[in-house]
């Protein structure tokens, strides 16, 4: 039998462009989604501030929206595109599975970070009317800590200008209100799904790694664990968990793309591990 034509390859091949032929993460150039992620950080950047993220932390951490399995917020997230960003327009499932499968490829005996990969952005439910339809700035997007001077290595730091924040001296100093080395977890980060999916998954006792808590709680966090702005408040305990948000964000940021997902074919897989690391209903 003649198998020279069939190229298949046993690891993850990273892609050099995205959905829309360019580099990944492209900002400042003109591109496709251009003018509707540009106008979405410039919303972020201003109504960001911290009252404004405890405000969030008061309104949703009750988790008393909705109950619902994990499967089930996956399939209610289907119906959003998100505005921020400027790799992809399909779907939220087809994203998560194809994070997901891709980390299955080359780490097949992590489970648990297969799961990680298709959980890390279900806290875009936060967008569902049964969760208030909160605003996409609010929900989607980088995230960055308040209480502290903004960091130019933010995506489209310009914005913060206008940010009430950014002119309060108790705010705007460089380490403003925390010491270094106080940890990741006493920043207060800007609201949006990664805190809150973090939650979800604590107060619902997932049986989850540590390792799958901090992925998901900082993968948007992209000043950190791309640019290496504000390591200075990190702990051992950051340190250690770092190069697995390093390993997760290869899979969750190039294996976007056209090339979809055969939802059927791996569902009963997923729901498997879900049913290893959670339980049956949540409270969302
Ligand atoms: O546009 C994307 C998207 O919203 C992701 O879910 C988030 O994790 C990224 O940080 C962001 O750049
Ligand atoms: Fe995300
Ligand atoms: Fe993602």
């Amino acid at each position: 039998m003649a198998t020279a034509d069939v190229i298949s390859s046993d690891v993850w091949q990273v892609p050099t462009s995205n959905a829309f032929g360019q580099p990944f993460r492209l900002y400042d150039v003109e591109s496709t989604r251009r003018s509707i992620v540009d106008e979405f950080y410039r919303t972020n950047h201003i109504n960001q501030t911290y009252s404004f993220a405890l405000e969030m932390r008061e309104k949703h951490l009750k988790l008393n929206k909705r109950r619902m399995g994990i499967w089930d917020c996956c399939e209610l997230l289907n119906e959003h595109v998100d505005e921020s960003d400027p790799d992809l327009d399909e779907p939220q499932i087809e994203h998560l599975l194809q994070t997901a499968e891709a980390i299955r490829k080359d780490y097949p005996n992590e489970d648990w970070l297969h799961l990680t990969g298709l959980i890390h952005d279900l806290g875009k439910i936060l967008l569902h009317p049964d969760f208030g339809e909160e605003p996409q700035w609010a929900v989607v997007g980088d995230t960055f800590p308040l209480g502290c001077a903004f960091d130019d290595a933010i995506v489209h730091s310009q914005y913060f200008k206008e940010n009430p924040d950014y002119n309060n001296p108790l705010f705007n100093t460089k380490n403003g209100i925390y010491n270094e080395g106080c940890g990741l977890d006493k920043l207060v980060m800007s609201w949006g799904h990664d805190e809150y999916m973090y939650q979800v998954m604590k107060l619902n006792n997932s049986t989850l790694p540590p390792q799958a808590f901090f992925v998901i709680r900082y993968h948007s966090f992209y000043a950190l664990h791309r640019a290496g702005a504000y390591s200075r408040f990190m702990n051992d305990f950051d340190r250690e968990m770092m190069p697995w948000l390093h390993t997760f964000n290869k899979y969750d940021l190039y294996s976007k793309s056209k090339v979809l997902v055969n939802v059927e074919e791996v569902k009963p897989y997923y729901l498997s591990l879900i049913d290893k690391y959670f339980p049956i209903e949540l409270r969302w």
